[in-house]
């Protein structure tokens, strides 16, 4: 039997919809508009098609999103510069600095100079240590994206075998960090995988939940995996182009050779993706609502 698909379209719609929701309440009840502020440097394509898409969510529900696009050989103090501004500007509630930065800009030094209340990416020490703690924070997108598909197809993760492959800052450390902790959605027993890992296979076969954020596409076969586990692939590589250059999608997971084995994966496209940017819109409301003394 195939796997059941998890549709990170259908989840992050609902969930869309109850942030709308609150967006209009807010509005009406405490004239308040949540404001995110994108901003891009330099032209790589994939980050484009990313960020228009941040700010074409945000549009449809009703928060007021400003795009700022600055050339590639843009300086870090320029940089620093602006997100001071945005900072200051009490109209956006959430600061996101698009990544990858071109390379003679220093990412920390940008990331840590956004207000750690306005840090909706959730990257900032501020918030990646209370992460780390257990506090209430700004989570990362798709770490807390994850969280929430699992939740809302009622898989439950205390005392489950989660296995991660990748040990990113954006998604492998924080999702297992949040995976480890003592409350609902976490209680799970946590292993990381890297590029170093001696034999991967016999760690990602004992998954009962296998989550794969390593940036090779194809690269979890039905060998990796046990009978029944829910695989996440929070892949998104692009590995060619169509005819009328749409570029081709492919997860980490070799979808074809792993569907008959998985008892549940997220696809890609339409998985973990839509998620993230859900998450952004969520993490901009609680944001604003902080900013005014309403959480
Ligand atoms: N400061 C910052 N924050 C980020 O959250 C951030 C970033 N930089 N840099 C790049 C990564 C990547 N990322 C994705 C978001 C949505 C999809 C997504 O919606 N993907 C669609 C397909 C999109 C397409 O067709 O290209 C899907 O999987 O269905 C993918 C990737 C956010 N990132």
């Amino acid at each position: 039997m195939p796997a059941t698909l998890i549709s990170g379209v259908a989840i992050a719609a609902t969930i869309r919809d109850e942030i709308s929701i609150e967006v209009s309440r807010l509005k009406d009840q405490h004239s308040l508009i949540p404001g995110l502020v994108t901003i891009l440097v330099g032209d790589d394509p994939a980050s484009q098609s990313y960020v228009r898409a941040k700010n074409a969510t945000a549009r449809v529900l009703g928060i007021h999103s400003q795009q700022i696009t600055l050339p590639a050989h843009t300086s870090e103090s320029e940089l620093l510069q602006l997100v001071h501004t945005c900072n200051r500007d009490s109209v956006f509630h959430g600061i996101l600095v698009q990544l990858p930065l071109p390379s003679h800009i220093n990412e920390a030094n940008i990331l840590f100079a956004i207000s750690p209340e306005k840090d909706v990416d959730g990257f900032h020490p501020v918030n990646v240590g209370k992460l780390m703690l257990g506090e209430p924070c700004l989570l990362p997108c798709t770490p807390q994206g994850i969280l929430e598909l699992l939740e809302r197809t009622n898989i439950s993760t205390s005392g489950a075998e989660v296995v991660i492959v990748g040990r990113s800052n954006i998604v492998g450390k924080p999702i297992a960090n949040l995976m480890l902790q003592k409350r609902p959605g976490g209680n799970a027993t946590v292993t990381v995988c890297h590029t170093r890992t001696r034999d991967m296979a016999f760690h990602t076969r004992r998954a009962d939940i296998l989550i794969v954020a390593a940036g090779v596409a194809n690269m979890i076969k039905a060998e990796h995996i046990k009978e029944g586990a829910v695989v996440i692939d929070v892949g998104v590589n692009r590995i060619g182009q169509t005819a009328g250059g749409k570029a081709i999608l492919a997860g980490d997971v070799d979808f074809a050779d792993v569907v008959n084995k998985a008892g549940s994966i997220t696809p890609v496209p339409g998985g973990v993706g839509p998620m993230t940017i859900t998450m952004l819109m969520k993490n901009t409301v609680q944001a604003a609502k902080q900013a005014v003394g309403l959480l």
